[in-house]
């Protein structure tokens, strides 16, 4: 049977720490408490998962894998996928992608796009991996949002909020944890992430 850690909800809150990253282990323990398989990262459009993917993977020195990216190397802009091929293939192509970069061996981490998870075969092969989940709020979004390169908000950025009510229970039923982007620094969630990665040492 496979094993599934409790869920734990981490409400970052306060005002940004200034306590530096948590250094790997002094004993080089640390690649062995990493999880042997990949860290996912879940949430709404432009919570931060590829900014913060990013550098939770720089920091822990492991792969770092965008699925969008992925996408559009393989099959161009994701907007002119969806312009011309429509959404559902863009589904299909992305369930793939996210199949394949899910299955690679090794701690690496995964930030998928805000939707991939409204494949079922996404939601069902993630219930055993580490799946963070990164949430915020419309407001602190419409500041930092890069709309031309999402075309579910493009002509219609108040989306986001109806969009993301719609998919709640899909990210909350996936995720092993959440962090706030909103309330943090990247580089205070960053650390706070890299700690519960360490916390869950032999889980997965
Ligand atoms: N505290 C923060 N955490 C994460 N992203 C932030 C934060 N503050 C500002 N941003 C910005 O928000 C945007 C998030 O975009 P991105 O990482 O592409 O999100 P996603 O991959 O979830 O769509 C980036 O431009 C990032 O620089
Ligand atoms: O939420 C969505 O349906 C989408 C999110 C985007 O990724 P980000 O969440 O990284 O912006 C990208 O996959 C595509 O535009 C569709
Ligand atoms: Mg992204």
């Amino acid at each position: 049977m496979s094993h599934r850690p409790s869920r734990r909800v981490v409400r970052a809150a306060g005002p940004p720490q200034s306590r530096p990253l948590p250094a790997p282990p002094r004993d080089g323990s640390g690649a062995s408490r990493l999880p042997r398989k990949a860290i996912v990262f879940v949430g709404p459009m432009a919570a931060g998962k590829t900014s913060i993917g990013k550098r939770v993977a720089k920091e822990l020195g492991v792969p770092f894998i965008d699925t969008d990216s992925q996408i559009v190397q393989r099959h161009g802009a994701i907007t002119e996928i969806f312009a011309q091929r429509g959404e559902a293939e863009f589904r299909r192509i992305e369930a793939d992608v996210v199949a394949r970069e899910i299955a690679e061996p090794g701690a690496r981490i995964v930030s998928l796009g805000g939707g991939a998870l409204t494949t079922a075969q996404t939601r069902e092969i993630l219930r055993d991996y580490p799946v963070i989940l990164l949430m915020t709020t419309e407001r602190a979004v419409m500041k930092t949002v890069n709309l031309a390169k999402r075309p579910l908000l493009r002509d219609d950025p108040g989306a986001w909020s109806r969009i993301l009510e719609q998919r709640r229970p899909q990210y909350e039923a996936a995720a092993k944890v959440t962090f706030r982007t909103d309330k943090n620094s990247k580089e205070g969630i960053t650390r706070m992430i890299i700690d519960w990665i360490y916390q869950q040492s032999g889980k997965y």
